[in-house]
């Protein structure tokens, strides 16, 4: 047990840490999970596990960006409306076409867009600033205007020369990364595997979702509202059931859970000082190192973390509005770091706030808010009712409106920071 950490350990007087505390702690912890390698299909939405380095140029043929003609400008130096230039034409290249010929002195070839730039041409001039014309049986350009050399032609590697990085490892894959892959012909993709997450829910009050409602009772939200909040971070959720408040059940339960192939462990309910909050007990008891029982914040405060070995295991508040909060904060970031990503946790963004906030507290609350823009600045306001027990706000809020500890409440226009939960989605 790590003495230093666990000396301020205690179910009923807790210290809190804070927000960013806990989350570097938390950092410093994680190490990705193994790559594997899966179809450039299926490596959409993961995150890549090797960086991508171009093998060739990209593009690695001079390139023509009009459908044109292929030519050397010094031939048309002194093109005029009064003194066309005619070129010979002696090839045709469409997209796909290695060329045959070199243009030298008074040829062109006509030529596609994408198509291959032959030798000796330093630009390719558009089809509407030329005339076509059949000269004694020979294809002829007309062209009364000069053009500079280079026009209408990509270099080659203009893009990237060989051996350029071109995507880090830890990115997540989307359109752009898969087109860079397909053009660099990456059939297999090296990805990180998708973490294991294990979802523990506990109350005696928990009803499963088929179970007719009973008086004091309710049914498990939180352990699907975990699985979403897993899924859009790009790993997979093992609900592995719900159990009572009953501290050897749990126990068991989670010495089973640590020593299972989950990466990570999550739990919901039991962390506070209630009689029956076997999570806070457990987190007492244990072999592993607790990190924090306790953060400076609402909603959520209680939310816990340990490690155990290299496996974290989370205690996340019941409440289903401090539960969401809690895994957006701290697991969230674990999920990326797990699957290879750099997580930046300190990316806010800086909102006018849209509406009065009175609540007062001496720790900074994460309120479920929505923001939006109009007339070229950022606003947030909460959406719907603002206690950590709702869930119906939940569904609502495309961001946590960072509300620092205050003893008057803010009002209306005042700067705040946003947290965006993009990541909270599923697309
Ligand atoms: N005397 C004190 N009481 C409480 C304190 C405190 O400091 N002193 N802290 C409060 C805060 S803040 C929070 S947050 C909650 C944390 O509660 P727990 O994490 O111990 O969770 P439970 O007691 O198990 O349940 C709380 C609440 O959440 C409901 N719940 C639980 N699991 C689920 C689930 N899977 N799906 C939906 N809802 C769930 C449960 O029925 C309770 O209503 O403690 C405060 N108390
Ligand atoms: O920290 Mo709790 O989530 O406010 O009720
Ligand atoms: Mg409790």
């Amino acid at each position: 047990m790590d003495a230093a950490i666990d000396r301020n350990m205690n179910k009923y007087h807790r210290k809190a840490m804070t927000v960013e505390a806990a989350r570097e702690l938390l950092q410093s912890r994680v190490r990705p999970v193994e790559p594997t390698e899966v179809e450039l299909a299926e490596a959409i939405g993961r995150r890549l596990a090797a960086p991508i380095r171009t093998v060739e140029p990209i593009p690695h043929f001079r390139r023509s960006g009009m459908d044109g003609y292929a030519i050397r400008t010094a031939d048309i130096a002194h093109a005029s409306a009064a003194l066309p230039i005619e070129l010979e034409i002696i090839e045709h290249i469409p997209c796909g076409k290695e060329p045959l010929y070199s243009i030298t002195e008074g040829k062109a070839a006509r030529i596609m867009t994408g198509g291959m730039v032959p030798d000796g041409a330093d630009a390719v001039i558009m089809q509407e600033m030329t005339e076509a014309v059949e000269h004694n049986g020979r294809s002829i350009v007309r062209i009364q205007k000069k053009i500079a050399p280079g026009l209408n032609i990509t270099p080659i590697g203009e893009e990237a020369g060989e051996g350029t990085l071109v995507i880090e490892a830890g990115e997540k894959l989307g359109a752009g990364h898969t087109a860079i892959l397909a053009a660099l012909g990456y059939n297999r993709v090296p990805v990180y595997r998708k973490p294991k997450v294990a979802v523990l829910s506990t109350g005696t009050e928990l009803l499963r979702l088929t179970d007719p409602l009973q008086m004091g009772k309710i049914r498990n939200s939180n352990a699907y509202m975990l699985m979403a909040q897993i899924i859009a971070a790009g790993a997979q959720p093992l609900l592995v059931g719900q159990i009572p408040d009953d501290y050897p059940k749990a126990e068991r339960m989670l010495y089973d859970l640590l020593a299972s192939d989950a990466d990570l462990i999550v739990t919901s309910g039991g962390v506070s000082v209630g009689d029956y909050d076997s999570m806070a007990d457990f987190f007492l008891r244990w072999e592993g190192t607790t990190l924090f029982n306790k953060i400076a914040m609402r909603p959520g405060s209680p939310t816990t973390a340990g490690a155990w070995k290299d496996k974290l295991l989370f205690g996340l508040s019941g409440n289903p509005s401090a539960c969401f909060v809690g895994f957006e904060l701290f697991v969230r970031p674990v999920i990326q770091q797990l699957q290879g990503a750099v997580v930046d946790t300190a990316k806010t963004v800086t909102c006018l706030l849209a509406a009065d906030y009175e609540k007062v507290n001496a720790y900074t609350r994460y309120v479920r808010g929505q923001w939006y823009s109009s007339g070229g600045n950022h606003y947030a306001k909460p959406v719907g009712r603002d206690k950590s027990s709702t869930i119906l706000s939940l569904k609502d809020a495309n961001c946590l409106i960072v509300i620092p500890p205050t003893k008057t409440g803010i009002v209306s226009g005042e700067i705040v920071q946003i947290i965006p939960l993009d990541g909270a989605l599923i697309v």
